[in-house]
């Protein structure tokens, strides 16, 4: 099997080294295509995978395709990719918003898988929905399945509407935490702390509340509970937090950025 990254950014750079330093595929049956002639320089330097910035050289041959440019890059490609590509290739895509019925129609193929990862795929964590157009076998799907699960874990859904609510909750999701960091971060400044000692407070506690919830089957809000002693400190920030709506300030982020992705898949 050929797999072919079509993208060397953020996402696609790491789904190729997640599966470059996987027993999945050896570095001749991995390609990466960019068309920034900068990260193609760089890029030849590594040793993981072959870079490539001619469409013909590596698509045609190609028996998966990863497509990881932005979705407002996509109308372009496509245009380059059609000539080039055949029904029995098997097209993934990273892209927010992008339907698989608009694949199929830009590229004049059946084949599609259609993802939604997310950034912390850079260090194994990330998390990958994944949904599939009729003509995708059971085996196909598997097998891309463990190409995703290079980076991480993955969950399968049935509908599209399933990538647009992921893209809400971990796609945009690893933000709204970093949100929540630059905030904490910001208030320990205000108090004096030392930005080192600022980044050790808002990290540990981070990292201790992850364990936490990963190592106990207890839900956040009961953790809440055990943290917050009546008429404590704790209680004072909760009251704070509730009085100011936060919480469904936040349900309102993660509706923002799902509707958003639906809107963008009318946008192609
Ligand atoms: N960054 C993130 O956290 C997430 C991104 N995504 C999706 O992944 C996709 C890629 O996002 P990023 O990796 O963050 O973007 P990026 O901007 O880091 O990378 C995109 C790459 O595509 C290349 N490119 C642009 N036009 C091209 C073309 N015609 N042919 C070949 N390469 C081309 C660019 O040179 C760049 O290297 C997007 O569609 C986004 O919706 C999905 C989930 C999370
Ligand atoms: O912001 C975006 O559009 C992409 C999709 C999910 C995360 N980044």
């Amino acid at each position: 099997m050929k797999v072919l990254v079509i993208g060397a950014g953020n996402m696609g750079l790491t789904y190729s080294e997640g599966m470059a330093t996987s027993p999945l595929l050896s570095k001749h049956k991995l390609r990466i295509y960019d068309t920034d002639p900068k990260k193609i320089k760089l890029l030849v330097q590594q040793p993981l995978f072959n870079v490539y910035d001619d469409l013909e050289d590596c698509l045609p041959k190609a028996d998966v395709v990863f497509i990881a440019v932005k979705p407002y890059h996509c109308e372009d490609l496509f245009k380059k990719m059609k000539p080039l590509i055949n029904n029995d290739q098997l097209f993934v895509s990273l892209m927010a918003g992008v339907t698989i019925e608009l694949i199929q129609d830009q590229l004049g193929i059946e084949k599609v898988i259609r993802t939604m990862p997310n950034l912390p795929a850079q260090v194994g964590k990330g998390v990958t929905s994944y949904t599939e157009s009729e003509a995708v076998s059971k085996l196909e799907l598997i097998m891309v399945r463990n190409l995703l699960d290079t980076t991480g874990t993955s969950i399968h859904v049935e509908t599209e509407k399933f990538i647009d609510a992921s893209t809400g909750i971990s796609g945009s999701g690893p933000a709204y935490v970093f949100y929540f960091m630059q905030s904490m971060l910001e208030a320990a400044l205000k108090m004096g702390f030392s930005q080192f000692d600022s980044k050790i407070l808002v990290r540990s506690t981070f990292e201790g509340a992850i364990e936490l919830f990963n190592q106990n089957d207890i839900s956040p809000e009961n953790w809440i509970t055990r943290v917050a002693s009546k008429g404590g400190t704790t209680q004072a920030a909760i009251d704070s937090l509730d009085a100011n709506n936060v919480n469904q300030l936040i349900q309102d982020a993660a509706y923002a950025a799902f509707n958003r992705a639906v809107e963008l898949g009318k946008e192609y």
